[in-house]
């Protein structure tokens, strides 16, 4: 396609990613919440929305499915240091949106800065297997690690685990199931990802764009 093809995932990322898109001067015309449409028009006949899952955008962008994409960094750095990855994405803007952190939660009865220096086994749930392996490591701690796809919280809970690793903003959902926030290892945002292939073919389409964006991110 000469057009260009814009990943998005549903929800927080595409709302907080319209406004700065409009600022830009793209406007998507479709309607995710209404249609189960899964690629949308906008006001440029060469720009065209594709909505994908927030796990598969750097994905479609890797391997040209989208030209450009928006993603939190948690995803980013968990698919390039996973199998899949390949090192193969640009990242040249933190949009600073869909703002939370990665962080370390137990239950309020699981002594964890103790277990830690005890050098004991802890048993960590969480769906982002590569960053915490990567976190525990460097700290030199010992973990099982246990791959959840979501509702992370339970796992203390139900006695699968003694730790999560997952993302935190209000930390309201921690406190709805009685768990606490022990480590922050990452503060993260959503990028722009761009494929690099696209990144120099399409460069006089991608820099006005990449230009616009960046001032709306500082016009906010
Ligand atoms: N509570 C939150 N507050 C702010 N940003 C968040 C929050 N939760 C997640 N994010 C950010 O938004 C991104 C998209 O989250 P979202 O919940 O839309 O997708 P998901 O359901 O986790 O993804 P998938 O469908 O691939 O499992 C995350 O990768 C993260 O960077
Ligand atoms: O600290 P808080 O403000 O409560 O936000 C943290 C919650 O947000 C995310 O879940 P999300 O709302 O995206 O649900 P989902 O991942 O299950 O879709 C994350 O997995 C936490 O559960």
């Amino acid at each position: 396609m000469s057009g260009l093809t814009l990943a998005l995932s549903k929800g927080r990322i595409f709302d907080d990613t319209l406004p700065l898109l409009k600022a830009a001067g793209i406007e998507v015309l479709d309607d995710p919440e209404k249609s189960r449409a899964l690629i949308l028009r906008t006001n440029l006949p060469d720009v065209r929305v594709v909505l994908v899952r927030a796990s598969d955008v750097p994905t479609y962008v890797q391997h040209g499915g989208a030209d450009v994409g928006v993603a939190g960094l948690d995803v980013l750095l968990e698919h390039e240091a996973g199998p899949y990855g390949g090192g193969a994405l640009l990242r040249p803007l933190d949009l600073q949106i869909a703002r939370c952190r990665l962080s370390v939660a137990t239950r309020a009865d699981f002594d964890y800065q103790a277990a830690v220096r005890q050098g004991a086994r802890i048993r960590v749930a969480t769906k982002y297997t590569q960053l915490a392996r990567q976190h525990f490591a460097d700290k030199g701690v010992h973990v099982d690690l246990i791959k959840l796809y979501g509702s992370m919280e339970l796992a203390p809970l139900t006695g699968l685990a003694d730790a999560i690793v997952d993302l935190v903003s209000t930390g309201s959902t921690l406190k709805a199931n009685d768990l606490v926030e022990v480590e922050k290892i990452l503060p993260i945002s959503s990028h722009l990802v761009l494929n690099p292939v696209a990144a120099k073919l399409k460069r006089e389409r991608i820099r006005p764009l990449l230009n616009s964006l960046q001032a709306a991110v500082q016009a906010r």
